[in-house]
């Protein structure tokens, strides 16, 4: 098949882990006789320093026209001071807008053999951990009405938050639907005790839950769950939430797994066109040295194989190769522990190669 996948690196170490994915890319490709033709675009804080603003025209354009969008991560301290309508963040959010990309899936699994690499107690550890978040992304106060203005000589800055019914049932059906292709229970998350968002987003799954009753049901405040993932995570199968409740939860879902480095993402809309990402961010502090973890990245690529073209079997033997590395004791060094071998960002991208 040919696909034309749409590339954004982006900031710090976005190219180092691109590259690594765009490696295994193209030996699956190889493999299974794709063609894949890649597009590289500008998008985050490389394309102010180009072009004076995050998000050119036809950047944009590029990730419309397209079958799929990888992309690394956006944003970093050098555009911290840069006018908000113009942050490498904001980048992102109105790709992610643009496409429609309504639902954010972000799983943390952990992978037996990285089982000391997780912060968590062995004993909780054994129990089985392999969540998957189901993350609202184009609503909530990420796309609310903001405002900072000068009141009786004090700054006053508002964010709204708000949601309609729609948008809360269509993320809550793939939550539902996504649970009937796992162990069938669904966590709501929400702040239902405070929020009016909340109480709407949990009426609206309540009546999903109703036309779901081989899918079991649970409502959970956000507070509780953070305490949760930590306590007892093997309760979570699929775990549906607003934009920044899912932001938040799953970087810490992310770090029970061992690293956030591990962790990939796809977004979905109506329609097989996505983008996926880690769901880790530029990581500033690392950015050049050539040791960020490439594998979120790749198993990214190996989500956008699944997802968006349906090729299940290629998708597999990149998972199956990312397995098979660190059984053999391969890591990188976020994810080291004693005994084993650490490799550069660039060296187990190679070493994932070799095992496709
Ligand atoms: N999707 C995105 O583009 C995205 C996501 C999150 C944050 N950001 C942006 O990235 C910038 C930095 O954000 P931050 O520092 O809060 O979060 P971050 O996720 O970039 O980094 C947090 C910590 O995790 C580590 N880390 C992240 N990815 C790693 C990897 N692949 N391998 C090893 N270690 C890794 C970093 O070194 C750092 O210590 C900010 O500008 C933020 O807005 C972008
Ligand atoms: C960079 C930022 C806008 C983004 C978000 O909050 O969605 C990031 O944290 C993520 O998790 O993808
Ligand atoms: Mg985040």
């Amino acid at each position: 098949m040919n696909k034309r996948i749409t590339v954004i690196k982006g900031d710090g170490i976005g190219p180092e882990i691109i590259d690594e994915a765009i490696k295994v890319l193209d030996a699956a490709a190889d493999k299974y006789h794709h063609h894949f033709t890649y597009n590289y675009i500008d998008a985050g804080g490389c394309a102010i320093d180009k072009f004076g603003t995050s998000l050119p025209d036809a950047s944009l354009a590029a990730c419309l026209d397209c079958d799929s969008v990888l992309l690394g991560a956006v944003g970093g301290p050098k555009w911290d001071q840069v006018d908000p309508a113009i942050r490498p963040e904001k980048a992102l959010l109105k790709i992610r807008k643009e496409m429609g990309l309504f639902s954010n899936l972000r799983p943390a699994k952990v992978f037996d053999v990285l089982a000391a690499a997780s912060p968590l107690k062995p004993e909780i550890v054994a129990q089985g951990i392999d969540l998957l978040i189901v993350r609202e992304l184009i609503g909530g106060v990420y796309f609310g009405e903001r405002e900072t203005k000068e009141i009786n000589n004090e700054l006053k800055a508002t964010d709204i938050m708000s949601y309609s019914e729609h948008e809360i049932e269509r993320v809550g059906r793939v939550a539902f639907e996504t649970a009937r292709k796992r162990r069938h229970h669904v966590t709501s998350v929400d702040k239902a005790n405070v929020l009016d968002t909340s109480r709407l987003w949990r009426k609206v799954m309540h009546r999903l839950a109703e036309e779901y009753p081989d899918v079991t049901y649970t409502d959970m405040l956000v507070d509780n769950t953070a305490m949760q993932l930590v306590k007892n995570p093997s309760q979570f199968d699929v775990v549906v939430t607003e934009n920044m409740f899912g932001d938040i939860l799953s970087d810490e879902a992310s770090m029970i797994t061992g690293s956030i480095g591990l962790i990939p993402s796809s977004s979905l809309g109506v329609g097989s066109r996505g983008m996926y990402e880690p769901i880790h961010g530029s990581a500033p502090d690392i950015a050049g040295m050539n040791i960020a973890n490439p594998i979120g990245t790749i198993l990214s690529a190996a989500m956008m194989l699944k997802y968006s073209f349906e090729m299940e079997a290629e998708s597999q033997a990149i998972e199956d190769a990312v397995n098979a590395v660190l059984n053999e004791g391969y890591r990188t060094a976020d994810i080291y522990t004693e005994g084993k071998i650490k490799l550069t960002c660039s060296a187990m991208g190679d070493k994932i190669v070799s095992k496709l």
